[in-house]
């Protein structure tokens, strides 16, 4: 089944067009990387999936409904099946961690018990600890359980593991790996850590002056002769 589908998206910030018509598919259960250089407009696409930013023309189906078309309520509808992890804001600062949770387990109205989340995220011995004080890692490992307290069927991260250390890194791709096997949750990610995306991703987008130059399996890049997903994107991807 398709999830998310793109055709010809684009967006412009003033006279700078940063997507010039974006075609894209990911399906139930894959995991796809979104990839270019910086200010490619990789999170500027997230964000149209998230339903936070709107295409200037082009459509965007999601578990094919035609975004455009949708009533403010059925955009609600849709977004409960949608988890996200962005930045954290400063709100999160003030919160301890079982606050933080308790506060989107009633949120997402989710039947998942707090302490159990705890748990499974090996976040116990953080519970009273004010999400501020935790280092980068865990604080991307508690936004990550907050995004599955919802169980959503689709999962979308703008750079879930930059400036974390490997094993904190090995950790979220994990859970990330786990949840996509377990509940067949479509993952769409944008990282800049090619290693990451030859790994743990089904599919690769690259984003390259404005549109999808390469949207395809890792499997099938690497057929094509490069030696690893790092080459691929040295070799398309000009400074
Ligand atoms: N709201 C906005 N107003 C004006 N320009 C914007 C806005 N959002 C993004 N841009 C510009 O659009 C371009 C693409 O930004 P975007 O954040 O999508 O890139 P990116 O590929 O995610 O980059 P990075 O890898 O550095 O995070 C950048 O030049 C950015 O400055």
């Amino acid at each position: 089944m398709t999830v998310v589908e793109a055709q010809d998206v684009r967006k412009s910030f003033g006279s700078y067009d940063v997507l010039k018509g974006v075609d894209f598919q990911a399906n139930e259960g894959e995991i796809v990387a979104v990839i270019g250089k910086n200010g490619a407009g990789k999170s500027t696409f997230l964000e149209m999936l998230m339903t936070i930013q709107t295409p200037d023309a082009g459509g965007i189906h999601l578990f094919g409904k035609e975004l455009h078309c949708l009533s403010i309520n059925e955009k609600e509808q849709l977004r409960k099946q949608i988890s996200v992890v962005l930045q954290p804001t400063q709100f999160y600062k003030t919160m301890k961690v079982y606050e933080l949770l308790k506060l989107f387990q009633s949120y997402y109205d989710s039947t998942k018990d707090v302490n159990q989340v705890l748990a499974e995220f090996h976040l116990e011995p953080y519970r009273r600890t004010y999400f501020d004080k935790l280092s980068g890692g865990w604080k991307q490992i508690v936004s990550l359980a907050i995004a599955f307290m919802s169980q959503p069927r689709l999962l979308i991260l703008d750079e879930p593991t930059t400036g974390l250390d490997p094993h904190m890194r090995n950790m979220l791709w994990n859970y990330i790996t786990d949840y996509n096997k377990r509940m067949g949750g479509t993952v769409i990610l944008t990282t800049h850590n090619m290693d990451e995306v030859e790994l743990y991703c089904d599919k690769v987008m690259l984003l390259n002056n404005g549109i999808a130059e390469v949207l395809d399996t890792t499997e099938r890049i690497l057929e094509r002769g490069y030696r690893s997903i790092h080459e691929f994107y040295l070799q398309n991807v000009t400074v």
